[in-house]
């Protein structure tokens, strides 16, 4: 079992172009055709945010900065944020706030998340926009798959907030959600805590097995929670490849665009 700490490798002062931290921190924009995925939908889990606090500038900024790394390799990207550290659905007991209550708070905290990111981005000149579901309206523009669609093809890195915008989802189903919409080549998760899909939760269970390959469907009767099952459920009928990878790894999304192995892939199928 090999669980990463937030921010074990982006300890540096990493550069937009990720140049600091070796040869996979190299960057280089105009090879398109060597890259594996051109498209792609990233998820952010909101846990990466802030590792052990709901919000750490210096996490956030780690964030930005792998998410801007890609914008500068020139790769088409929707970022789906999740709010996990700040509020999730299933803690509503605890403030005495029924399932559908405690989701629309869970959804706002992605709002927050998003708009964090945003300014982060901007400030180091990755051109954005953002689109919204449900109680995160007002934020950015509504989500409108053609908008979506436009911003991209115009270069724009794209930020979603409020996932699905109703109750009973996780962030996970947004995001294949969004490849779908987007005709992306590939969604990759950014887990926190974990360096990919285990036999068994790795937090529970010590005897969990790293899988370095895992279809949907076997991952769905084997019931494995390193995403809901709805969104292991549209990777499978999508045919959308989902990468899990690592959040303490900064560079972990660039190296799967370059074809590197990290994480986990799930294979639809
Ligand atoms: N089979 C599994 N493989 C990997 N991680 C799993 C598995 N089952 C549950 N998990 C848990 O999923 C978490 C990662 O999901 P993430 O969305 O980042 O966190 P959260 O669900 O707390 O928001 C890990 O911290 C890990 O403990
Ligand atoms: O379409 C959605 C997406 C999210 N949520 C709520 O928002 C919370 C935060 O999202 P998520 O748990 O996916 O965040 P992450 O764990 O990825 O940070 C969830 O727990 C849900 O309560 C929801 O109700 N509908």
């Amino acid at each position: 079992m090999n669980l990463f700490q937030p921010g074990q490798r982006g300890a540096g002062a990493p550069t937009l172009t990720g140049r600091d931290d070796g040869p996979e921190g190299e960057v280089e924009k105009g090879a398109m055709e060597d890259l594996r995925y051109q498209r792609i939908v990233v998820k952010i889990s909101g846990a990466s945010l802030g590792s052990g606090q709901a919000l750490e500038p210096a996490r956030l900024r780690d964030v930005a900065l792998s998410l801007a790394a890609v914008h500068t390799m020139g790769v088409s990207v929707t970022v789906v944020v999740g709010g996990g550290n700040i509020f999730r659905g299933d803690r509503g007991a605890d403030w005495h706030l029924e399932r559908g209550r405690a989701d629309t708070v869970g959804m706002l905290a992605t709002g927050i998340n998003v708009l964090l990111l945003e300014g982060l981005l901007n400030s180091l000149d990755v051109p954005t926009q953002v689109f919204s579901r449900g109680p995160c309206t007002g934020i950015g523009r509504q989500y409108l798959r053609d908008d979506v669609v436009e911003a991209l093809a115009s270069g724009d890195t794209v930020l979603l907030a409020g996932g699905m915008g109703v109750s009973g989802f996780s962030t996970d189903v947004p995001a294949v959600h969004a490849a779908i919409d987007t005709a992306a080549d590939a969604v990759v998760m950014v887990k926190f805590g974990v360096d990919g899909i285990y036999s068994a939760d790795p937090a529970k269970d010590p005897d969990a097995v790293f899988l370095r390959e895992i279809t949907a469907s076997a991952a769905l009767e084997r019931n494995l929670r390193v995403m809901d099952a709805a969104a292991l459920d549209l990777a499978r009928q999508s045919g959308k490849p989902v990468h899990v990878v690592p959040a303490g790894d900064m560079w972990s999304v660039k190296c799967v665009i370059e074809g590197k192995e990290i994480g986990s892939l799930l294979l639809p199928s």
